[in-house]
């Protein structure tokens, strides 16, 4: 069950033949506010399927080197962690922190790979939600060796696991701020009891938390992901006025104030982007006069335009209401989708001038809900065209699965004109490798 490797895949290492689409490297200002899926140049992303292979995460690490600094001059005050769980991929952690960033860890597994990426220790926190033994075990482990990293905790029985483990070092203190936002109700956290202490609990638990000796550095609540319209964002100002009053309230001097990251990107083509700086102005505001930095941790608007997913047209079928474009990428590659119903914009880069139909994209996994789009006009597909998918340089790769024995895919980064494979696509291999023979 080994060696299925598609035809033109390349390994780590090997020269592209392909160009980039973007080769200008990263604006100092942060360039535009939005990169739309018709901005990427549709022959280099087929070259790049010839080249690599399909279906094929593509990153521009420029782009997100460009939103870093355009947030970063929005808040210029305030500190920016990035949040791993958009995208890990080394070069991206890498280069976000070559820019500044900190990153915020969902996991040991994260904190290992931003360590390993080269980000200092005083610049990685992470949070813990309900942890499992084995990742205060390993972020314990590392602590000792990097006393410098902050440890976010939800619960009570968090700070004394750490305890119970000897960890005295830097602790932030996660809040519920009573108060949700977010494109589906599935990532609206800040309402969610599971991710932090009760907002009326938190100042008894600040005390607790200094009791254990710890060296309680900061508070931190998180409204959710996909912030965009207005009640998105009253909701954020409600959650960071509430968080200035407790760092006004609090015991003891904060170092920072984390109101969380969530800010949304537009997905439809003709969305308006966030108003940054509107954004930022309504956060100083509502925060008001705190004597600790403001923290923001945002994921998605990093990274989530700096990438498109490509993937190949290998059925077309007429059914009675609608056209199906039959691909090779499904729901295992970018779960978006099927999980929230959400759209991402889809373009055929193979087709020029075609006739427009309306049909829906549909993978290869034994689900009905494992389509892109239904019923979406878009150019008469042909077996063998390069579909592109945007905005899947967010919670694409990261939420990828085996589900139906199906191999990851490859991803490859873009830098100063270049196009690199970063990560190998999977062979099946990859997916039976943990399974313990008879
Ligand atoms: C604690 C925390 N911080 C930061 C983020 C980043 O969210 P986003 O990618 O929407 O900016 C998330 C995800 O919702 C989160 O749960
Ligand atoms: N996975 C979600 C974002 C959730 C972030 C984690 N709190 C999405 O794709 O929109």
């Amino acid at each position: 069950m080994n060696g299925e490797v598609a035809r033109n895949d390349r390994e780590a290492g090997d020269d592209p033949s392909t160009g980039a689409p973007f080769d200008d490297g990263p604006a100092a200002d942060g360039g535009p506010d939005i990169r739309r899926l018709d901005d990427w140049d549709a022959d280099v992303l087929c070259d790049l399927v010839t080249d690599f292979g399909g279906p094929l995460y593509v990153l521009d690490l420029d782009r997100v080197r460009e939103n870093y600094r355009r947030l970063a001059a929005a808040f210029p005050d305030a500190d920016v962690y990035y949040a791993a769980k958009a995208n890990a991929l080394p070069r991206a952690l890498a280069a976000l922190a070559d820019e500044g960033a900190g990153v915020e860890c969902a996991s040991a597994g994260e904190v290992l790979r931003a360590l390993d990426a080269g980000v200092p220790a005083e610049s990685i926190q992470y949070t813990a939600v309900n942890p499992p033994a084995r990742d205060l075990d390993l972020v314990v482990d590392r602590w000792r060796e990097h006393p410098e990293l902050t440890v976010t905790v939800g619960a009570l029985d968090t700070l004394d696991r750490l305890a119970d483990r000897g960890y005295d070092g830097r602790c932030c203190l996660r809040v519920t701020p009573g108060v949700g936002a977010g494109h589906h109700e599935k990532v609206r956290t800040g309402g969610d009891a599971t991710f932090g202490v009760p907002y009326d609990r938190a100042l008894d638990a600040l005390d607790a938390a200094d009791g254990y000796d710890f060296d309680v550095v900061g508070v931190h609540a998180h409204a959710g992901s996909g912030i965009s319209d207005a009640e998105d964002l009253a909701a954020h100002r409600e959650l960071v006025g509430r968080m200035g009053d407790l760092a006004r309230e609090a015991p003891f001097d904060l170092e920072f104030v984390d109101v969380g990251g969530g800010f949304g990107v537009p997905y439809h083509q003709d969305d308006d982007p966030l108003d940054l700086d509107a954004v930022a102005a309504a956060t100083r505001d509502a925060l008001g006069d705190v004597d600790a930095t403001l923290r923001v941790e945002p994921g998605r608007y990093m990274v989530a335009d700096a990438g498109v997913l490509l993937t190949t047209v290998n059925t077309v079928k007429e059914a009675p209401d609608t056209v199906v474009t039959g691909v090779d990428a499904g729901m295992t590659t970018l779960a978006r989708p099927a999980m929230y119903g959400a759209y991402h914009a889809i373009r055929n880069c193979s087709a020029d001038g075609r006739e427009t139909v309306a049909q829906t994209v549909a993978g290869p996994i034994c689900e009905s809900s494992d389509t892109f789009c239904t019923d979406r006009p878009l150019p008469a597909p042909e077996r063998g065209d390069t579909l592109a998918v945007g905005n899947a340089g967010a919670y694409g790769y990261e939420m990828a699965s085996h589900y139906n024995s199906r191999p990851r895919p490859a991803t490859v980064s873009i830098a100063a004109g270049r196009a690199t494979l970063s990560r190998r696509r999977e062979t099946l291999a990859d997916v039976t490798r943990p399974e313990v023979p008879e």
